[in-house]
């Protein structure tokens, strides 16, 4: 078995941002300081105040300003019709919204798709013609956790041809802030198959590995407020338990298409 190196970090958001995860060398890019800390604790004060703050409709134990797709779908992995209305409906109120927590500082996601947009090439992933929400803001309460899981639009979503078009599907986390104990991304050098996921679920838990059946991880990556991380969403990846404190982030994935503009969404 080959090793991956664990984390690449840089000083800034340099042209050749995803080349460690696209070539496959690196688990993780990390940009510390992406964010200054005061503009940080200002964003995240903001989103945690509010009024639209609440749980996943799928997934209660998460915590979130804006929908996520993931979201529109039920636990047999069928589309919920009604859930993917509102989330078509709701996306560009949504990053208004969430624009405007961020003001005066310029929203530090669209600094990011601005820089992979004059790298890579970009675009608003889209269904049919919709343009999907992208930039959901994560609030994990103090006590909470991301089990590990990976993310697969083409698996979440079969029905969206999105899904088959893209090459690869990375995570981008702007942590805003976090806790003072835990919330570590934990990375894993692993790209488990469906039938690896299904054995190692956890009885409770509609998306996530029972961690006492999964290896440990690779890396540990201790995040701090107003760093940007991107990672390999199709690798297992989790967040480990808040022990004192919370962590609020602002993320989407973005999709690798050989030969086309990247594309994002939440
Ligand atoms: O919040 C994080 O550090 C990672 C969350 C995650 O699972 C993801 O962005 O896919
Ligand atoms: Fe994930």
């Amino acid at each position: 078995m080959t090793t991956t190196p664990a984390v690449v970090t840089l000083a800034g958001l340099d042209e050749g941002l995803l080349a460690p995860l696209l070539d496959g060398s690196a688990l993780a890019v990390r940009v510390p300081g992406f964010v200054a800390p005061t503009a940080a604790g200002h964003m995240a004060g903001r989103l945690a105040a509010h009024p639209s703050l609440s749980a996943y409709r799928n997934t209660p134990e998460l915590v979130r300003v804006g929908l996520s797709h993931y979201e529109t779908h039920d636990a047999d992995g069928t589309t919920n019709d009604a859930a993917l209305v509102d989330y078509l409906d709701a996306a560009e109120q949504a990053m208004q919204e969430i624009r405007v927590c961020c003001a005066p500082y310029e929203p530090p996601l669209d600094r990011l798709w601005k820089a992979l947009d004059a790298s890579y090439g970009l675009e608003r992933a889209r269904i049919a013609d919709t343009p999907m929400f992208a930039g959901v803001c994560r609030v994990f309460p103090e006590g909470s956790e991301l089990l590990p899981h990976n993310d697969s639009l083409l698996r979440d979503a079969p029905g969206l041809p999105l899904g088959r078009e893209l090459d690869g599907q990375l995570a981008a986390n702007i942590y805003l802030r976090v806790p003072e104990r835990g919330g570590e991304l934990q990375l894993w050098d692993l790209r488990p198959d469906e039938a690896q996921l299904a054995d190692w679920r956890a009885p409770a838990s509609t998306y996530g590995a029972d961690r006492r059946l999964v290896p440990p991880p690779a890396c540990e990556i201790p995040v701090a407020a107003g760093d940007l991380v991107i990672v390999d969403a199709t690798r297992l990846h989790a967040v480990s338990r808040q022990e004192r404190g919370t962590r609020i982030g602002l993320s989407c994935f973005l999709g690798v298409r050989r030969g086309r503009p990247l594309v994002y969404w939440s």
